[in-house]
């Protein structure tokens, strides 16, 4: 009964309340009254990140529930390809279409691709046989569209070749890409060349979509060139915007941070919205009403303290069995949920809602200097106003627009440290939040259904380790810097500073991890425990460790919803992650701060979007090979062998305390239990029927056992050995003794 007013005690489930922000600033003739918003979609490679994800990511974006004229949407792109820049233009052609269809018949998601994905089509507007036709049409428009993004590739090719072969060109002349108005790029080439190379180009700022009017614009009725009857509705769509930010050898452009400050400028200077929505190209809009949900956190009572309103991230494309624990249910739904009532949730990259002067480095209104320990003792130091920052934003003498996206600009000025996203680490995420902390700043957790934003996560076992290495090695980084959260100001909850310390440290459990793994297991080899016998303060100790560990448990399934598969699968792929990602990043960051070196990192692969495949998980089991396998392969042999020969030595009569073995061997088999995803995996395509992996080990374990019985030499006297020997009896007991001395069983 307990258990089961658990999620009712929750305090803090907060839910936008979007009916009172309608009421508020949505006005009868169809203005609004909304503050405006600037989202930012960052993208750095058009071939790794698949241009048909990001054009479904821009097209949800423009079909938002947001009033246009008052939404701004930015994409920035890393790889300066002309490819990107025109599949953005033919995204902007298409959404004169989708945009007012999703309108009109209330569609949701409004992604065109995951919306087509759909298995089933749910009616929710006007008229049930015209949104049929309207469909049809809509999807035979899509279908184009998607033909031309795939042929844009060629298309280009073959244009720039023709006009460089009209250009006739001198030897050694380099050879350009050609843009549909017959200019050069600007950007990348496809002949990559000085100027035109990735890392060594121009900035770029195209504006793709102008700014709408102010007025609503009702679409024309269906006719011969447009069968769709729009008369209805609001045809405008929101200002869309193409970033590459100048790139330049022997400048540190800082990756996704280094592009998120360079949009935060150019915004400024084309839109300067007070608040900032962040996507990763791989996300897109869900919900319609995303938008407001954000903002509904960021205009109620007291909300002018909140920094941002962090979203969960939501993956689709996961295998069912989520083998990879992919879905990170209990970070998502479990610790953001609960630091939300410790002043709000970390921030983790993407689906985040910031408020622009945040990022400006503008320390919040009405903080109590004591924090929230010693609230009593600022009271007289209590700031009542937004707090500007005394550094230098902008530089005196750059040009508006694309000025500000310029590769030097940042020199002698605070961003990166204090002004926008956090520089210096492999991830800028967890960093970027913790500066807005440690101002006083809070932030709000804002989990809605049908979820706010849905991205993809990489399925292959590789790639998803080197993900969990680059987190865990950029949280270290954050513990060895500046930052180190035992050190962070007063602002800070006493709980919130543990989870800092927590998220900052959590790496380290490798080292501890690895011991317990693996010592217990060859100590049936070798017969010697250097555990002690037990005491009964130790028989406390565990316990109050084991009662703790169930409650948290109790919480996670209960209180956070988690299904306990779900559970397991996150306490399985965190064995498996620790003893190898969590390994290396340790390594990693130790040799960075002994020895100065820096640590690159590899864009995370994303999902081929609509690829008619026939497996959508294929690559789930596609085996590549990393060092970082090596790890948890050892500790897989040495849990196998170790059981096997405590099996061999209760079988051999070496060994008579079978139940204390038993024991032992439970544990081992706990490991193995926890490493079976990860078997799973490195045996690639054989791992898809599940009993291989089963029938691997248990050969392992006879072969083992067989061996150790039958060489006799690498083992004791055994049964047949006391059998032999004169003295049999007295041999054992005197084994017996010995046994009970070093052999200490597992409880
Ligand atoms: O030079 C770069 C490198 C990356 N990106 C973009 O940054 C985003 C995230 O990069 P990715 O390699 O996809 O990282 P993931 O592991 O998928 O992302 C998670 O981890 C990152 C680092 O912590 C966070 O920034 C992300 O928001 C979070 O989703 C993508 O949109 C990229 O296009 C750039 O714009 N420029
Ligand atoms: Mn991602």
């Amino acid at each position: 009964w307990l258990l089961d007013q658990l999620p009712k005690l929750n305090p803090i489930n907060r839910v936008p309340d979007l009916a009172v922000l309608r009421r508020r600033f949505d006005h009868p003739d169809g203005t609004s009254s909304l503050p405006g918003l600037d989202v930012f979609v960052t993208t750095a490679d058009p071939i790794k990140e698949p241009i048909l994800s990001t054009a479904n990511s821009i097209l949800s974006i423009l079909a938002a529930d947001y009033p246009v004229e008052r939404n701004t949407c930015y994409l920035s792109d890393d790889s300066g390809m002309l490819l990107t820049y025109e599949a953005m233009a033919e995204a902007a052609k298409f959404a004169t279409l989708w945009v007012p269809f999703c309108r009109k018949h209330a569609i949701e998601p409004r992604g065109p691709e995951s919306y087509f994905e759909l298995k089933s089509h749910p009616y929710m507007g006007r008229a049930q046989e015209e949104f049929v036709n309207d469909r049809r049409r809509v999807r035979k428009e899509y279908d184009d569209f998607k033909a031309r993004i795939n042929a844009l590739e060629h298309d280009i090719k073959q244009r720039s070749d023709s006009y460089n072969a009209a250009a006739g060109l001198k030897d050694g002349e380099p050879l350009a890409t050609w843009t549909s108005d017959g200019s050069q790029w600007d950007g990348t080439w496809i002949e990559p060349s000085e100027n035109h190379r990735k890392g060594d180009h121009a900035g770029i700022v195209l504006v793709l979509l102008d700014h709408p009017s102010h007025t609503r614009q009702l679409g024309p009725p269906a006719s011969a060139e447009n069968p769709l009857d729009f008369s209805g509705v609001d045809v405008r769509l929101p200002m869309l915007v193409y970033v590459s930010r100048e790139k330049r050898p022997g400048h540190n452009h800082q990756k996704k941070a280094g592009a998120m400050n360079a949009l935060t400028r150019a915004s400024a200077v084309l839109s300067n919205s007070p608040f900032i929505l962040n996507l990763d190209c791989d996300h897109y809009i869900n919900n319609s009403q995303a938008l407001r949900a954000g903002i509904c956190f960021m205009l109620g009572r007291d909300s002018d303290t909140v920094a941002f309103v962090q979203f969960p991230q939501r993956f689709e494309g996961v295998d069912p069995t989520d083998l990879y624990a992919n879905h990170n249910r209990i970070f998502f739904d479990g610790t953001l949920r609960a630091l939300d009532g410790l002043q709000g949730p970390i921030y983790v990259g993407t689906g985040c809602l910031f408020r622009r002067i945040t990022l400006y480095g503008f320390e919040p209104p009405r903080i109590n200097v004591g924090g929230p320990c010693f609230p009593s003792l600022g009271g007289m130091f209590a700031k009542s106003r937004y707090q500007k920052p005394g550094l230098e934003m902008t530089k005196p003498g750059a040009k508006p627009a694309v000025g500000v996206t310029a590769a030097a600009y940042e020199k002698k000025t605070g961003w990166g440290s204090d002004l926008g996203w956090v520089y210096g680490t492999v991830t800028e995420d967890v960093v970027t939040g913790y500066r807005m902390h440690i101002k006083g700043w809070r932030s709000r957790y804002c989990s809605i259904y049908p979820h706010a934003f849905i991205g993809t996560a990489p399925i292959n076992l590789t790639e998803r380790l080197f993900q969990v290495l680059r987190w865990s090695t950029g949280s270290l980084e954050i513990f060895f810097s500046r930052n180190n959260p035992l050190f962070g100001s007063t602002f800070l909850h006493p709980l919130q500073r543990v989870a800092y310390i927590n998220i900052t440290t959590y790496p380290f459990t490798a080292l501890f991890l690895i011991f317990y793994t693996t010592v217990p297991a060859l100590s049936f080899v070798t017969g010697h425990f250097i555990v002690q016998r037990p005491t009964t303060m130790f028989y406390v100790y565990l316990a109050i460790v084991l009662g703790t560990l169930l409650i948290l448990a109790v919480l996670e399934v209960k209180w956070a919803g988690v299904t306990v598969f779900e559970w397991f699968r996150n306490g399985q792929f965190w064995m498996t992650a620790s003893c190898s990602a969590y390994l290396a990043a340790v390594l990693q960051v130790v040799t960075k701060v002994v020895f100065r070196r820096d640590i690159s990192f590899k864009l995370t692969s994303k999902l081929p979007a609509g690829d008619e495949k026939k497996d959508p998980y294929a690559d789930l089991y596609v085996v590549r090979w990393t060092w970082l396998m090596i790890t948890p392969i050892i500790i897989i042999l040495v849990n196998i062998i170790g059981s096997a020969v405590a099996f061999a030595k209760v079988l051999d009569g070496e060994w008579t305390h079978w139940l204390k073995v038993a024991g032992g061997v439970f544990f081992n088999f706990w490991v193995l239990f926890h490493l079976y995803p990860f078997a799973k995996g490195i045996l690639g395509k054989h791992g898809k029927t599940p009993v291989v992996v089963l029938v691997w080990w248990a050969f392992t374990f006879v072969i083992t056992a067989v061996l150790y019985i039958n060489i006799p030499h690498i083992h004791g006297p055994g049964r047949h050995g006391a059998a032999s020997s004169l003295h049999g009896h007295h041999a054992a007991a005197h084994k017996k003794m010995q046994l009970d001395r070093v052999f200490y069983g597992w409880p």
